[in-house]
């Protein structure tokens, strides 16, 4: 039977970040993907210009809408920016008892741009944090979550740790950016697993985090446990560099399609 996965998040009207990366990586993953839309953002590879958020009464109807219906094997969980929104989500993953959560504790684009109102950051530490099967900040998210400035790879562990003990979750500190790039570690069960990657030379990393947090889920979705998830995902956001695919005038969106080529693609292709 076809997997499924639920995506909680902003939508990206240049569809590289948000909902249309996190839609388009679960389908190449092979589940079928479903969305709850937390905000609408305009939005391109060179910034931010709005943001509508969606009521709370509407995103808990979007969530009864697919709860009751086609249940969600994992939850993947991206912008969210404001606290009622953070309270409406949570009370409707407990009332579902949804599992395999992924929550990506989105703070700041790519871009530049606050996603997050600062007082929503309290709501999301205690309402949803408590809820993820793993969470997965980047470097200056983990930074924010726990006070520490991470300067070398033994701070990437300390501060995973910090934040896994805090929640009772496994923590996945993504490398990207600053420190090592490629280079992701995993604290669970009281221990740390490395996940190393090659670093690859491309400028266009819009929704990295995005596409990995789906992959993650997905994964979880299809019965993987957390460490061949993160294995599979990082496998995935490879290729999906590795593509190469040049667009926008920012730094751009990853090929999310590179391994779906089928009769349907090959003759364009060629
Ligand atoms: N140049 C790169 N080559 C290979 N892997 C990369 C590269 N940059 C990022 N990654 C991987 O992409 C994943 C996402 O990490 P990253 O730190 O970019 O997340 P993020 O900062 O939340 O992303 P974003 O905010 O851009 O959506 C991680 O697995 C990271 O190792
Ligand atoms: C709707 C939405 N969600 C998340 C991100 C973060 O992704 P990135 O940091 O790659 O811009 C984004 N830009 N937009």
């Amino acid at each position: 039977m076809r997997r499924t996965a639920l995506t909680i998040a902003g939508s990206d009207s240049s569809g590289g970040a948000g909902i249309q990366a996190d839609i388009k990586t679960m389908m190449a993953n092979g589940v079928y993907a479903m969305s709850a839309i937390t905000a609408l953002t305009a939005q391109n590879t060179t910034g931010v210009t709005a943001i509508l958020n969606a009521t709370p009464e509407f995103l808990g109807q979007e969530l009864d809408s697919v709860f009751t219906d086609i249940f969600p094997d994992a939850v993947k969980i991206g912008m969210v920016s404001e606290r009622e929104l953070i309270c409406v989500i949570a009370e409707k993953l407990k009332q579902y008892q949804a599992k395999n959560i992924v929550v990506d504790p989105v703070m700041v684009a790519t871009s530049g741009a606050r996603l997050i109102s600062e007082d929503a950051i309290d709501t999301l530490k205690q309402e949803l944090f408590p809820l993820a099967a793993v969470l997965t900040p980047n470097i200056p998210e983990a930074e924010e979550l726990t006070g520490m400035h991470i300067e070398h790879a033994d701070d990437m562990i300390a501060a995973a740790k910090k934040i896994a003990e805090q929640y009772h979750c496994a923590v996945l500190c993504k490398g990207g950016h600053q420190l090592n790039d490629a280079n992701d570690l995993l604290y669970f069960d009281d221990h740390y697993q490395w996940f190393c990657g090659k670093r690859i030379n491309n400028p266009n990393t819009h929704g990295t985090g995005c596409t990995l947090s789906s992959a993650i889920a997905s994964n979880l979705a299809k019965g993987y446990n957390l460490e061949t998830s993160v294995e599979r995902a990082k496998d995935y956001i490879s290729g999906a560099l590795a593509a190469m695919l040049d667009l926008g005038a920012g730094s751009g969106p990853m090929d999310h399609g590179f391994a779906i080529i089928n009769k349907y693609t090959q003759e364009e292709e060629d």
